[in-house]
């Protein structure tokens, strides 16, 4: 379970981040969403540690990431993509990062298949495509085999197959018992992925909850963001 109350965030000036709260929840897959310079990726750096609120509190299975005993095994993260350094091949990528959580080596493999990078693992990560990089990506928070999965913008540079692919994949995670939380811009494909949906518009939630409630009366998830802004659809994305 993923608990958000009241995060704010501030750069300068600039509060990107305006009371934020929320959860998400096993089970489901949550959607956070919202346009480019929303705030997503700022809420989910102080989620994940990353960052620090300027003020309010996010918890994970009720603690802050840094209190967390073992990181690795309770929430899998993808922030910018693989974050792979260039020359390392995949699989070193990702016995890397288990070596140093104390994860077994057999999980590599496990994940390696489950991403579809199996036949691609010794290649170096400079030649993966967008999508390996972000598949590789999916496979590094899968390997500690987390009850929590936190994915910013997953689907980023993926195939209409690709995506289908992650979107399965995700459904069935989050059909197991565990919570699924991922940001996007894209709500159309969001739409088809989650069961429940946070919108974030300028640092604020101006929407949460079932996708049927948020979307209710309105022909789509993107025409009840247009209703709920005031925008005109196309302008603002
Ligand atoms: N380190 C930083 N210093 C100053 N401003 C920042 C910093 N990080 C983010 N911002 C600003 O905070 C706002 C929210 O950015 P954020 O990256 O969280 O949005 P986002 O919803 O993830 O957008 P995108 O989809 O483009 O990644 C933006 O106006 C951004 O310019």
């Amino acid at each position: 379970m993923i608990e958000l109350t009241n995060v704010s965030k501030q750069y300068g000036p600039k509060l990107a981040v305006d009371g934020v709260s929320f959860s998400a929840v096993p089970g489901r897959v949550t959607g956070f969403l919202g346009p480019n310079g929303a705030g997503k990726s700022s809420t989910l750096r102080i989620l994940l540690g990353v960052d620090r609120a300027t003020s309010g509190t996010a918890l994970i299975d009720g603690q802050p990431y840094p209190s967390l005993q073992q990181p690795l095994r309770t929430v899998g993260a993808m922030l910018d993509g693989a974050s792979a350094l260039p020359e390392r091949r995949g699989i070193d990528h990702l016995r890397w990062i288990a070596q140093s959580n104390r994860i077994p080596a057999q999980r590599i493999g496990e994940v390696l298949e489950t991403v579809g990078l199996t036949d691609a693992a010794k290649v170096r990560v400079r030649k993966y495509s967008l999508g390996m990089q972000q598949r590789l990506g999916l496979a590094a928070a899968l390997l500690g085999e987390p009850r929590i999965l936190v994915l910013d913008e997953p689907v980023n540079g993926l195939d209409p197959e690709g995506i289908r692919t992650i979107r399965t994949f995700l459904r069935s995670y989050a059909a197991k018992g565990n919570t699924v939380l991922l940001s996007s811009h894209l709500m159309g494909e969001t739409e088809e992925t989650a069961d429940d949906v946070v919108i974030i518009n300028r640092g604020r939630i101006i929407a949460s909850g079932p996708l049927e409630e948020v979307t209710a009366g309105h022909p789509s998830l993107e025409e009840a963001f247009f209703a709920l802004t005031g925008t005109q659809s196309g302008l603002s994305w």
